[in-house]
């Protein structure tokens, strides 16, 4: 990833997020200043409560007090529902703002970035971080705020009301601070490893549950469960061992804290006795000093929280700030020179191309190739695994690009276009077709949105794919399991087939699937492909005899480079490479019918 940020850059990149939200933050911080001045005054209101409402012996006065404090306690109440509403629901809008563009950023990173950070950590990085993030926004910081308020003001009313009484609190509040610091952290460290630990738990389940079927195939159930339940106790002991540093940590407070009041409340139960302060001084005194130890306790307890956000902060702008490997050019696509160019013309061009993928910078996947399509051209690629036949199609998709040589379509250098108008002259079709968790109508639409029901329904049957749909319980809207498990390997290729008929694009980049399909299937796959190569430059990498026979081209390649092209008969006469190929991946009854 890109270079750490330091704590104050993390907060410079968090601020372009709060700033829309400035005239609520204003109100969330008068909601605070109202709700702590309103706490603070409580504790006049107590004194004034036991001096002039129940000392002065008139119920006159008890309610002419009363309703003084009845006041404050309105205010407090309707105060704290501002501030909790409006600091809350900043929290809310500015994390899922940050959602939403982390999201939109990362889907404008080329996939390089995701071979180096992988997408479960990106994933727990827009929820588990942004979590944290709005627990802070949304709460923590508004204790943090309201709480040192509360010590200054609690601390300033003290000291006006009792000089000698103030000193002994707050030679106390060290020795609460000492062990609430101590413990405290014990406690972050190990929620931390308690949190670690919970998500082995969710990794566990969620790939046992994946993979069920191979769990139960394996009849691996027992063992899985045993597994299972150790990593739950794992998480288990971690978490009473947090639980325990917790419980001591509450007893100590109380038990420290509750000292020093009582210590207080010595010295200061002798003044009353003396006559030298009131019945109310003294529980006014007390109340203040509740009020600051609370907010003591308030502080040290959101300060690890708000360093674990700066840390969650800080992990979530490096994904704003990566930056892609490739860069979208600028240009228009020029529909007016693609469609100038005639059949039989030149369309796509590799010159001296070299690549090498980032994650293995000594291996060229692609060596000094240079070759050229036609406009109309079907071009099929052969060559052993590894060949780098894949590689050619991502990088005429611009997912990577090459480190020398140039590629262009229609006479231009396609690094010069914008990306998005690039790829839309491309329809892939891939090995393995992705199915998204929703409908069959949803997943074909994902070629072109704007695409209506008809028109859906049109590339499916041309893709021979409407019958075996019109037969799922709900048809076109019965919904695929992830990784559409509820279709065999021939129906899934052929949703993949209508997907780039409606994407009707100009050029077409088929990677034949390799896994067998039965001869029914096969003929269906085939069937469905006639309309969709139809008038379409089409690049295939081949598995099939069909699909080469039909080539006007074949070129094979080895190791990165193009060792001979042709057609099948050409090659099986003058490339040992090639003949050898066709023995093994068409059998030898597809061939003697060639
Ligand atoms: N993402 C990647 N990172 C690093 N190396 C890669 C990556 N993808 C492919 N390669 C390497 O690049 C070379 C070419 O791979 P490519 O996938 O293009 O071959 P292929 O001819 O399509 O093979 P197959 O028919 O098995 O799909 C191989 O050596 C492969 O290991």
């Amino acid at each position: 990833m890109n270079e750490p940020l330091n704590d104050r850059n993390a907060i410079n990149t968090l601020l372009p997020f709060l700033r829309p939200y400035r005239r609520q933050m204003v109100f969330a911080l008068i909601a605070l200043v109202v709700t702590a001045g309103t706490m603070l005054s409580l504790g006049k209101g107590v004194q004034f409560l036991i001096d002039q409402g129940l000392a002065s012996g008139s119920e006159a006065g008890l309610i002419h007090a009363l309703l003084i404090f009845m006041g404050l306690v309105f205010l407090l109440g309707v105060g704290s529902f501002c501030r909790f509403y409006l600091v809350s629901w900043i929290g809310e809008r500015v994390v899922a703002d940050i959602r939403q563009a982390v999201f939109a950023h990362l889907l404008t990173l080329s996939p390089s970035f995701f071979e180096d950070n992988s997408p479960s950590e990106i994933q727990s990085r827009i929820t588990t971080d942004t979590t944290l993030l709005q627990s802070v926004i949304g709460s923590s910081l508004s204790i943090a705020l309201r709480s040192s308020l509360m010590l200054l003001g609690g601390i300033l009313f003290l000291l006006i009301m009792h000089f000698k009484l103030t000193l002994i609190l707050l030679t106390c509040v060290p020795f609460v601070i000492v062990p609430v610091l101590y413990f405290g952290r014990r406690v972050r460290s190990l929620s931390r490893d308690s949190q670690d630990e919970i998500a082995n738990v969710g990794r566990y389940l969620s790939q046992a549950l994946r993979h069920i079927k191979v769990v139960q195939a394996y009849t691996h159930e027992k063992h899985d469960v045993q597994r299972f339940a150790n990593t739950v106790d794992q998480a288990f002991n971690v978490s009473v061992k947090r639980i325990q540093q917790r419980s001591w940590l509450t007893l100590m407070v109380i038990l420290l804290s509750m000292s020093g009041i009582g210590v207080m409340l010595w010295f200061g139960g002798k003044d009353v006795i003396s006559g030298e302060i009131s019945a109310g001084d003294l529980a006014s005194f007390l109340f203040y000093s509740i009020v600051v130890a609370g907010a003591v306790a308030a502080i040290s307890e959101v300060m690890g929280e708000l360093q674990r956000a700066a840390g969650a902060t800080e992990r979530i702008m490096e994904l704003l700030s990566a930056r892609s490997a490739v860069v979208s050019g600028s240009e228009r696509f020029p529909e007016e020179a693609m469609n100038a160019i005639r059949y039989g013309e030149e369309v796509i061009r590799f010159e001296q191309v070299e690549f090498r993928y980032p994650s293995r910078p000594d291996h060229a996947a692609l060596k000094n190739l240079s070759f050229s399509i036609k406009q109309g051209e079907m071009l099929a690629l052969v060559g052993p695994s590894g060949a780098g036949k894949s590689t050619l199609f991502e990088l005429l998709l611009r997912f990577y690009d090459p480190q020398q040589g140039k590629i262009s379509l229609a006479n231009q250098n396609i690094k010069q276009y914008a990306l998005a108008e690039l790829r839309q002259h491309f329809a892939l079709v891939p090995q393995e077709t992705v199915l998204f968790d929703q409908s069959v109508a949803d997943n074909l639409g994902y070629a072109n949105r704007s695409a209506g029901v008809e028109a859906i329904q049109d590339a499916a049957e041309k893709a021979n794919a409407h019958d075996f749909i019109t037969r799922l319980d709900k048809g076109y809207d019965t919904r695929l399991g992830e990784d559409g498990v509820r279709l065999s390997g021939g129906q899934r290729q052929r949703i993949a087939i209508a997907r780039a008929i409606l994407k009707d694009a100009p050029i077409l980049l088929l990677d034949e699937a390799t896994s067998a399909l039965d001869a029914e299937s096969e003929n269906k796959v085939q069937a469905a492909l006639v309309p969709l190569m139809k008038g379409r430059t089409t690049l295939v990498i081949a598995h099939r005899l069909a699909t080469v026979l039909n080539a006007d081209r074949i070129m094979v390649m080895d190791q990165g480079e193009i060792i001979a092209q042709g057609t099948h008969a050409e090659l099986l006469e003058s490339c040992p490479l090639y003949k050898r190929l066709a023995d093994l991946q068409f059998s030898q009854s597809e061939l003697s019918m060639s």
